[in-house]
């Protein structure tokens, strides 16, 4: 399991515009990209095998990020910003608004997944 609350992991799509989520197996994706929160633990110890689709559709206080939006959090991925790394890619912080209070700032951890920015 990747999510823990403010930290996520993700990689590039072939074409499409949002980060993918990796969860359980980390090699199950969708097209979205979400923070974690307790729900979402919650969903995925009820289910052994999560319809993501469905859980894209789920009432929940999950965000979804764009790649450009994750792009400006961590600098396009900048190398200064790296906290880590992992078997599955790197992870850098970065930060981004509060949706609620648009003048808080929220710390974040991103993994670029091995692999990403492919063609
Ligand atoms: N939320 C976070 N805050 C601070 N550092 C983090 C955070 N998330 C990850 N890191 C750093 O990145 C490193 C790698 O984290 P990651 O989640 O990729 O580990 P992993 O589960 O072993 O990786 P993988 O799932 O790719 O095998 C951590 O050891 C830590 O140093």
């Amino acid at each position: 399991m990747v999510f823990s609350c403010r930290c996520f992991s993700f990689s590039f799509g072939e074409e499409i515009e949002e980060y993918e989520t990796r969860i359980e197996t980390k090699s199950t994706s969708i097209d979205t990209f979400y923070t974690a929160c307790a729900d979402l633990n919650g969903y995925i110890a009820d289910s052994q095998a999560p319809d993501f689709q469905n859980l894209a559709g789920k009432p929940s206080n999950l965000r979804v990020f764009t790649v450009a939006e994750l792009k400006f959090a961590t600098r396009n991925f900048c190398t200064s910003l790296k906290i880590g790394e992992g078997g599955f890619g790197r992870v850098y912080r970065g930060v981004v608004k509060s949706l609620e209070y648009p003048f808080d700032e929220i710390q974040i951890a991103a993994k670029l997944a091995n692999g990403g920015l492919q063609a």
